[in-house]
This record gives C-alpha cells, structure tokens and sequence, in this order.
C-alpha cells in the first residue's frame, strides 16, 4: 500500500498510508473506533477505491486477486444467504470456486461440524462469524483478511478461531486482521499495526510497540498537580487522568522521579507500574488529544 487515501466528506478514513507487508506474516491493524481499520481491509479487497494511492497485492491490482480466489476475505456483517442450512451454503459456495479445500477440511477449521442443518437465520452471532470464516477460506486463498474476526465469539471460540488460523499462517498464507482486542494482538499476531485517525502511528512486534512507548509508568494523586506541568518534567511522554489519579507515561522512571518530587514536594501516593500493550496502545492513540487537554 503506498500514499493510501480515502476520505468520507471531511473525514480522512485512511491517511496517507504506507503498509509493506511480506507473504506469511500475520499482521494485526489495532485502533480504537473509526481509526480506519475497516476502510483499509475495504480498500485491499477492492470493494472501496481509493482518492488516492494504491493497493498492489502479488504484484497486482486487487480485483483480479480476488477474482482469482488468492484473497478471503471475512468483513463485518457479511452476509449470508437467507433461509438455507450451513450445508447448503458450503455446498452451494464451494462449487463455485475453481480449487477450493477441501470440504472436510473446511468444516473442520471453521468448527462447523456441529451444526451443518442449521438455517442460517437461526445461527448465534459467534456461528454467523464462522460460517463467514469458511466461506473466506474455501477458495484455499493465499491472503486472508479479516475485520474483527471474533467479534461476536466466546473465549473458547476464540481460541478455537486462532488456531485455526494458526494452522492457516504456519501453511504459509498471509494473515491480516482488525482487531479491538489488544491482548489478541498481543498473542497472536507476529506484527501490530496500530492505527490512529487514517495513520500509523506505530508499526512492530508487540514487544517493540510496548518498547518504543514508555517503558514505565508514574502513578500519583492528583492533588492540586497540573497535567502541563507534569507533561514537562523530564523523559514524560504523555499524561493522563484516571479517577483521582494522574499517570505519567516516562522512557526513565528514574529521572521523572526525581524531578517530581523536586518540583513538588508534596507530590504523595506515588507508584511506578510496567506499562502493557494496553497502556502502549493508549499512549499512542492518545498522545496527541492528552497533550492537547494539557496544553
Ligand atoms: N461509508 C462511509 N461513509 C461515511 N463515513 C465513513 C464510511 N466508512 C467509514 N467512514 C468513516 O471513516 C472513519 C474510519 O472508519 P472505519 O470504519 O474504517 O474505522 P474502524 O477503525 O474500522 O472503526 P470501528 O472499530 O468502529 O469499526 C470513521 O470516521 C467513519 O465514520
């Protein structure tokens, strides 16, 4: 993806984008709401064009990818046909595909064993999402991309759906997957995307994203403590306000410490934590709307 734009009116959906990604990666775009998550995985399949840039997949424009059956793609909400058991939509979809897995095999990843009779109307949101999850993995497509894949599972679906996942990257196809859920980036992909009004704004292993933000955090109480003048002590990159609590994101817990209680000695209930994705990830998405509020 190179310079990807898509604006909504005065929205900008997806800003300027580079993505490079290399075949077998399993790669998680993670942002909070409307940061542009379903637009890019629109924009890959090609069902949304893009104002500007463009979307190259194997070398090419995405249509004929699709149209070749390379890419599977489970977007939101989908959906399925109407008044027909999950049998005659497997059915039905799998002649339609030129050298699609087979059925069994189908079955057996999407965990759909147990209710093949089922009306498609009758199905629960979390067997909805696996009957679409079939239906994106029955052409055996190189690139899958999903948005929000487990949305309406269960957390033993959902460690069901990343195994199966798990089985399809480790046979080498290319995963790509919006997700809400940190810790589920966190565990399973090999590479986090985070993404923050149409823009990345960071790009790596959970490990390096966790790293790259700060390492630790100061908690203090509030007490009379303003966010601009803590935003400024040394090695801070970003406040927060919890409750009766402020939050000091620091690259050196050590020397922030210390300038703290220099600066105000009656700084109290002062505890340092280890951020985790969750923080890193609201450090990032935050960062610019907090250094605002301090301001
Ligand atoms: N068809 C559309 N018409 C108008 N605005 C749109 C359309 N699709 C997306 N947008 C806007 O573009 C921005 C990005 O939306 P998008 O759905 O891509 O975000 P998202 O990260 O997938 O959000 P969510 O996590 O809530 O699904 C939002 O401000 C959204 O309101």
């Amino acid at each position: 993806m190179t310079g990807l734009t898509k604006s909504y009116g005065p929205v900008r959906a997806v800003d300027d984008l580079e993505l490079q990604i290399t075949a077998g990666e399993m790669v998680a775009i993670l942002g909070p709401n409307g940061a542009g998550k379903s637009t890019i995985t629109e924009l890959i399949t090609g069902l949304v064009r893009p104002d500007a840039g463009s979307v190259r997949i194997f070398g090419g424009d995405p249509s004929p990818a699709v149209a070749a059956g390379r890419v599977g793609a489970m977007l939101q909400g989908g959906a399925l046909l109407y008044d027909a058991s999950i049998r005659d939509v497997l059915r039905l979809v799998h002649g339609l595909h030129a050298h699609p897995l087979p059925m069994g095999e189908i079955i057996e990843l999407a965990d759909l064993s147990g209710f093949l009779s089922t009306k498609t109307d009758k199905l629960s949101g979390g067997q909805a999402q696996r009957l679409r999850f079939a239906l994106a993995i029955m052409a055996d497509p190189d690139l899958l991309i999903l948005d929000e894949p487990t949305v309406a599972m269960d957390v033993e679906l959902r460690r069901a759906f990343w195994a199966s996942m798990r089985t399809l990257s480790d046979g080498g196809r290319t995963v790509l997957f919006a997700t809400h859920y940190l810790q589920e980036a966190d565990q399973i992909a090999d590479r986090i995307v985070v993404l923050d009004r149409g823009r990345i704004v960071a790009d790596g292993t959970s490990a390096e994203i966790k790293s790259r933000v700060a390492g630790k955090m100061i908690m203090v109480a509030e007490d009379g403590l303003r966010a601009e003048e803590l935003a400024s002590l040394p090695a801070v990159t970003s406040v927060d306000r919890r409750s009766r609590r402020v939050a000091l994101h620091t690259t050196d817990s050590d020397l922030t410490l210390r300038a703290l209680v220099a600066r105000f000695p009656a700084a109290h209930d002062i505890g340092i934590v280890s951020a985790d994705l969750e923080e890193a990830f609201l450090a990032l998405t935050h960062h610019d709307q907090v250094s605002q509020e301090a301001r």
